[in-house]
Parts: structure tokens; sequence; C-alpha cells
């Protein structure tokens, strides 16, 4: 097989299944999720004219007054008959308008005087002024939320002001992660000659931590092919991802072991740098992702295909990573046949890219707050050149 380009990776992997089902969630636990239909408004907001300053609410063609203060409106008590010209309400930020007012003079620009209210400044400047209308923020009807959009903080302010109490959300993924090789120690773990502790499952658990996911931890396999064939059958997870054992060592089973769990493999191999012997497929009614082993390479797919996968499967309709512009600090050599993704680091607003990319290094990796893409067969680039990015931070 061919390497596959990582764009056409990216849309077979996310073809291989669709969203999870929808449940509905009272608001504060939909945060984070992505909303299975559109959240159309069921009131309007404000759903009356509101003053938006504490002060008198008076016609402003009376201006420049005096006014005769007849009463008050406060946010959720309104004052209910009609102010006439000349007269004024003392009025509350939030508080509804009454019928006859159309500005606020704000309390800095009135002087009082027993019942009688009088301009001591400019005054507002137009009829309006100092009001927000009835629908100034949404109507009735309105789709404040598309389907696939994530369910932010502010959307969950939105939603309920909106008047909802619950949304439609896809339920939770289930992800399994698997790391093998038979070198790997838990971290911590007394270490034997070649031993080597683990960090690829705990860094696939941290990167998938902010998602809606029911984690599985399959924990360390050994390079065994029925053992490896057993615990892939029965993993029973949306989305099951292995790291090791993808390459075409003597030891590297997590394919066989796949196919002959019943798993049926739609690519290996993608053209990029670092991660190229990555795989994906079906099995059963889930997704298998095979990552490398190779720490670095491991992280870099994660984030192009396994954080996607999640997004994709919770219903984002825009699940990947959108590169964006940087200025590099120093020269790039011309690129390979692979899409490379550099360690970088940004100073100053220039990125630095790390000088030595080996796919083991996690020092280097840690230091990075981006990746620096380069398409297949770019030119070599000059410090002060643009690249784009993909934001670790
Ligand atoms: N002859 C070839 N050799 C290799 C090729 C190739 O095309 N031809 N591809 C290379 C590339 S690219 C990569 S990436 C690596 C990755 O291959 P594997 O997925 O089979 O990874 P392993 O051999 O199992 O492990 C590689 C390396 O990473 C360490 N490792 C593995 N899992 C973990 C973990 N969970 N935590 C920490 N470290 C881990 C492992 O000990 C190895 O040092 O293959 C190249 N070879
Ligand atoms: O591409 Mo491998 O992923 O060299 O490290």
């Amino acid at each position: 097989m061919p390497l596959l380009p990582v764009a056409e990776a990216q849309t077979r992997l996310l073809a291989l299944r669709d969203p999870v089902e929808v449940e509905t969630l009272r608001l504060a636990q939909a945060a984070g999720r992505w909303a299975a239909e559109p959240i159309a408004a069921l009131r309007t907001q404000p759903s009356r004219d509101l003053s938006a300053m504490d002060g008198y609410a008076i016609a402003h063609a009376a201006l420049p007054g005096p006014f005769r203060l007849i009463g008050e409106s406060a946010a959720g008590r309104p004052f209910a008959s009609p102010v006439a010209p000349g007269e004024t309400v003392r009025i509350f930020t939030g508080a509804a308008m009454p019928a006859g007012a159309d500005c606020v003079l704000v309390q800095e620009e009135a002087r009082v005087e027993g019942a009688q209210v009088h301009l001591a400044g400019e005054g507002p400047a137009h009829p309006g002024r100092n009001v927000r209308r009835a629908g100034l923020d949404f109507t009735v009807g309105d789709v404040l939320i598309e389907a696939g959009e994530r369910i932010t903080p502010a959307r969950i302010a939105l939603a309920a002001v909106a008047g909802h109490a619950a949304l439609p959300v896809r339920r939770r993924v289930r992800v399994a992660i698997a790391a093998t090789g038979d070198e790997l120690r838990p971290a911590g773990a007394p270490l034997g000659d070649g031993d080597l502790p683990e960090s690829n499952g705990v860094m696939l658990t941290a990167l998938l931590a902010d998602l809606p996911i029911d984690l599985v931890d399959l924990g360390i396999l050994p390079d065994r092919l029925e053992v490896l064939r057993d615990a892939f059958a029965g993993a029973q997870a949306d989305i099951l991802v292995t790291t090791g054992g993808a390459s075409v060592g003597d030891h590297d089973l997590v394919r066989p072991a796949l196919e002959a769990a019943g798993a049926v493999i739609d690519f290996w191999r993608v053209a990029l740098r670092p991660g190229k012997p990555m795989l994906a497929g079906r099995l059963g009614e889930g997704v298998v992702v095979g990552l490398p082993g190779n720490p670095v390479s491991a992280f870099v797919t994660a984030t192009l295909f396994v954080r996607p996968l999640v997004a994709h499967l919770s219903g984002a309709a825009d699940p990947l990573p959108k590169p964006t512009p940087a200025t590099l600090a120093e020269p790039l050599p011309a690129n390979g046949e692979r899409t490379d993704y550099l360690r970088g680091r940004r100073i100053d607003g220039r990125v630095h890219v790390a000088a030595i990319q080996d796919s083991s290094m996690l020092r280097t990796l840690a230091r990075a707050d981006c990746l620096v893409l380069r398409e297949p067969q770019a030119p070599a680039a000059a410090a002060g050149d643009s690249a784009q990015i993909l934001d670790l931070a």
C-alpha cells in the first residue's frame, strides 16, 4: 500500500463511523459536548425594552425638562402606568421601560429636588439612548447554536436565557487505550535491564481528558499475538487506540492481532513524519486506530487523528485541528514526500524549530508549543517566511 496523504487519511478515518447516539442532558451536564440538533430560542431577549443604566426614564422630546417624578421601575417590578411628557420614573439597570418613555437620563446627569428631576448635564443624545430594545440579543425562533457546535460556557448561558433547561447532545464516547510492548512497565515501577516506563497510554489519557469520553484502560499488553487478539476482541469500545507494534519489525503484531480479532483495516501507513506506520479500521461496531510506538509519533498522530475522531463521534461538525500562520525564526530545508510536523516553540512572535527532530525525544516535545507543518515537497524556507502551525498550547 502506498503512503496515504494526511488529509485523505483523516477523511477516511472520520468516514468509518457516524456520531454516537443522542441523549438529553441538563445544561450544567452538557458542557463540553456538541449540540446534536440546532438549538432555537424559545423566547425573545430582552422580552421588552429595558433600561441599560440607573437613572430616570423620560420622553426625549420633553428635554430639557424638568420632569415630575411619578414612580419607580426596578428589574422584575415594572411601573405599570404610562409616563406623560414632563413626567419621569426612577429606573434601574435591567428594569422595563414604562410606556411613553424612550430614553434614560443617567443619574449622574440628574439633580433631584423633591419630586422634580432637573437636567444637570448633557442628557441622553437621542431617543433610544441607554435603552436595550426588545429582541436586541435574539428573537424567539432564532437558531442560536448550530448542530455540531461545541457547548461552551457562553453557549450554556445563552441556552438558559433562551429558555432551555436541557440540550440534545451525543452520549460519551467509550475509548479503550492499549499500550503494547514487552519492554514497557507502568510509570514508577522497578525497571529490569531493557525495560522502559510506559508513557503513551498516560499521554493519551491526558490528551483526551477534556473530551466527553469514558476511558477503558487496557493497560500494557505484551508482544504476543493471542494476548493482543483477545484483548482487542474484548475491548467493547467505540474507539480502540493502540500504541506500538505498528511497524514492520518481527514484534510488530498489532495489525495481525487486530485482523485475528475480526478487524477490517482501512488504511496502514500515512505520508507524515513522525507517525508513518499508523493504521485505522473497523472493529465490530467500533473504530480502531493503531498509533506508532515512538512517543512523539504517538502524540502527533493522536493530535491529528484520535482527538478529531473522538470529536466527530461526539457530533462535532468541524473536528479537525486548524493550522494558523506563523513566522519562522530560522531557515528550514526542503521537505521530502511526507508532511512533516516539526516541534517548534514561539519566542517573541517567531517560531524556532528544534534542531533534532527525533520521534523518541520527549523533552523536545514537552518544550514545544506548536507543530510546524511542512507540506510534501515544500521548498526550502527562509527566516522570516510564513509557515502553517498547529497550536499545542
Ligand atoms: N525497517 C523499518 N523500521 C521502522 C519503520 C519502517 O518503515 N521500516 N518505521 C519506523 C517508524 S516511522 C516508527 S514511528 C517506528 C514505530 O514503530 P512501532 O509502532 O512498531 O513502535 P515500536 O517498535 O513498538 O516502538 C517504537 C519505540 O517506541 C517505544 N514505545 C513503544 N510504546 C511505548 C509506550 N507506550 N510508551 C513509551 N515508549 C513506547 C518503544 O520502546 C520503541 O523504542 O518504527 C520505525 N521502524
Ligand atoms: O515517522 Mo516515525 O513516526 O519516524 O517516528
